[in-house]
């Protein structure tokens, strides 16, 4: 009962951007997928709900996700893109409705299910309170947690969750994180693309570090977040402390490779090697 992705290679425009990416997500966890820009966190989520094609396997549930279709896998897969505008100007309970598309047929009314995963939702990513206002009104962080909610409200095994914090303030970036745990440990899987570093050590259960295009680590965030692991991934100095029960990274300097490099490294897999 998991997501299963094994080997899987995307290649875009010619270019090899994941190489043989492989790794699983079990219920009730929440894996955060960390990497400089460029990294393929984007490209891996977009395969992983059949937004880009991939080599290898996709499983959710024991089904090769590439084989369902758009419906059926909207049932099991909620996408909150990076990207997070609103243009249709519908009110804030409409839009986060449109999460529980998936679940009626054409035409058909609300159930009291329905309404009630969308007053959940709202509730969840604290937005109850604009639910009457109108969606393209809204704050750019406001917009941000109102399509949170829409796809909380689909109410799918897994969430995928690209840098949902991203442009939140602190309160609500940890509301965010405090929701996605809380989906998981309904025994849902959640995985979260990030840049906060302390954010993935304290709410994540599980860390992948993507870099170019590979997994350069994997493991829970008191082995993973070790200076060595983060001046090769990220070419960073960082001070790393103990606080509570998670830690708190604090990214202090540029190792001397990051310096002379601070961009993501050029791809070694572009066409003509292998
Ligand atoms: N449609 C595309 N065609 C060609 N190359 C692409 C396409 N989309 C992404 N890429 C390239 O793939 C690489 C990985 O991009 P991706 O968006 O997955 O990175 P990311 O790790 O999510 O980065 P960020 O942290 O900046 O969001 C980048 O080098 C990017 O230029």
């Amino acid at each position: 009962m998991t997501l299963e992705v094994k080997n899987v290679m995307v290649e875009l425009s010619g270019r090899r951007i994941l190489r043989s990416v492989s790794f699983a997500v079990e219920p009730g966890e929440v894996v955060g997928l960390l990497g400089p820009n460029g990294a393929g966190k984007s490209t891996l989520m977009r395969a992983i709900t059949g937004q880009y094609p991939a080599y290898g396997s996709i499983r959710l549930l024991c089904q090769d996700l590439p084989q369902l279709s758009p419906k059926r896998r909207a049932r099991l897969i909620a996408y909150l893109p990076q990207t997070r505008i609103i243009s249709w100007p519908m009110s804030v309970r409409d839009t986060v409705a449109l999460g529980r598309l998936p679940w009626r047929a054409f035409g058909q009314r609300m159930t009291e299910a329905d309404h009630q995963a969308v007053q959940d939702a709202l509730a969840l990513m604290d937005v109850a309170q604009l639910a009457g206002r109108k969606a393209t009104e809204l704050s750019g962080g406001e917009q941000a947690r109102v399509l949170a909610a829409r796809a909380v409200a689909q109410d799918t095994p897994l969430l995928v969750a690209d840098e949902p914090a991203s442009g939140l303030d602190p309160a609500h970036q940890i509301m965010m994180m405090d929701a996605l745990r809380r989906i998981a440990r309904k025994g849902r899987m959640v995985l979260v693309s990030l840049h906060d570093l302390t954010l993935a050590a304290r709410w994540c259960d599980r860390l992948i570090l993507l870099k170019d295009g590979d997994i350069a680590g994997c493991g829970a965030p008191e082995e993973l977040m070790q200076p060595e692991r983060l001046a090769e991934v990220f070419g960073i100095r960082a001070h790393i402390a103990r606080e509570g029960d998670g830690l708190v990274l604090a990214p202090t300097g540029l190792t001397e490779a990051g310096l002379r490099q601070p961009g993501p490294a050029p791809k070694e897999s572009d066409p003509g090697r292998d």
